[in-house]
């Protein structure tokens, strides 16, 4: 059994939105996933329906087995939580708030533990909540998510506002998290953050998953690129006809390609045979980035549609105000 199973999901919002259009995806016991995608496409309503804190407009979720919704008593001790704001009371200080979140958690870790395995034991244990800095109530709102020890943990947006170190600190965490047999689903911005942690992800647009696999699978998807100067006194006319077309500026030769091996093959030998030597040559796959931003930038069929993503909070979409007034 996978420790999340979810399939044909949706959710709608006031007025028929459709946030979540139908989104299929599992993840392994001990993985970590990431979910990945532009503002509004959807993650958060997605990982809100695991976390069992609404119930699907159809579809099925299962976490550990069980519907997170109808079932949150079997679900909720046995999972963990980090909401993209924590909500905290800001008066209390840090070792206040974890204390009284550990009262209301069954077989909840010592304090100083979690505070400790954050980076906010000691001094920043006693300041208030309001004077930390967003990447510090980042951290604890990570403490909290960990206080149940859970099997299965939801990271929304974890690291947003930490600086560097903390970033790799958290990232470091939760590689630890998984080697114990943690599962872990995140959802982020930054694409460094999937490609050091995912196993696997997803890149949703318009509550949608475009795209799911490893990340060399994902990247795989799209084409690679070489690059390479032209030297002087040759034309593009005179390098092999096989190569996919080329993009040219100046003498800087950039080419597209489905099949890097075949077509880098080519071009070498072809090189070879001419006794040409290639300048500044470079071949990859595609990165990431490239992967997301041309996702990004895709048109979708839905957008014209009444109601749609691409369609403003008068056609069921949220202003930032209703979204709070919903959510809470
Ligand atoms: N409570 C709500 N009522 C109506 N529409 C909502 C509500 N919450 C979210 N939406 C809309 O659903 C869509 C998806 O929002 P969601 O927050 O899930 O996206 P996201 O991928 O998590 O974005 P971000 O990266 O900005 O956090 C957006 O168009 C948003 O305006």
């Amino acid at each position: 059994m996978d420790a999340i199973e979810v399939e044909g999901l949706k959710r709608r919002y006031s007025k028929g939105f459709e946030a979540v259009r139908g989104v299929s995806f599992s993840v392994r016991e001990g993985e970590i996933f990431a979910l990945l995608g532009t503002n509004g496409a959807g993650k958060t309503s997605t990982v809100e329906l695991l976390e069992g804190l609404a119930k699907p407009s159809e579809g099925k979720v299962r976490v550990l087995g069980f519907d997170p919704y109808s079932e949150r008593r079997a679900v909720r001790p046995r999972t963990g939580v980090m909401l993209q704001e924590g909500g905290f009371p800001s008066e209390l200080t840090v070792t206040e708030t974890v204390r009284m979140w550990a009262g209301c958690t069954s077989d909840a870790r010592p304090i100083e533990d979690a505070l400790a395995q954050v980076g906010l034991s000691g001094r920043r244990a006693d300041v208030r909540v309001k004077q930390l800095s967003g990447g510090e109530r980042r951290r604890l709102d990570l403490a909290m998510a960990l206080i149940g020890r859970p099997e299965v943990l939801f990271l929304d947006e974890p690291t947003t506002g930490m600086d560097p170190e903390g970033r790799r600190d958290t990232w470091e965490l939760v590689r630890e998290l998984r080697t114990a047999g943690t599962t872990v689903l995140l959802t982020t911005h930054y694409l460094e953050e999937a490609e050091a942690l995912a196993d696997r992800l997803a890149i949703m647009r318009a509550g949608r998953i475009v795209t799911t696999g490893t990340h060399e699978q994902v990247v795989a998807e799209r084409p690679s690129r070489i690059r390479f100067s032209l030297p002087d006194g040759l034309t593009m006319a005179a390098l092999p006809p096989t190569l996919s077309p080329a993009e040219v500026s100046g003498n800087r030769v950039e080419i597209r390609t489905p099949s890097l091996q075949s077509e880098l093959t080519d071009l070498l030998m072809w090189a070879r045979q001419s006794g040409v030597e290639l300048q500044n040559l470079h071949a990859r796959t595609a990165t990431l980035e490239e992967v997301f931003l041309e996702i990004a930038q895709e048109p979708d069929e839905d957008d014209a549609a009444p109601g749609g993503p691409g369609s403003q909070a008068g056609d069921g979409g949220a202003t930032p105000e209703q979204k709070e007034v919903e959510r809470v």
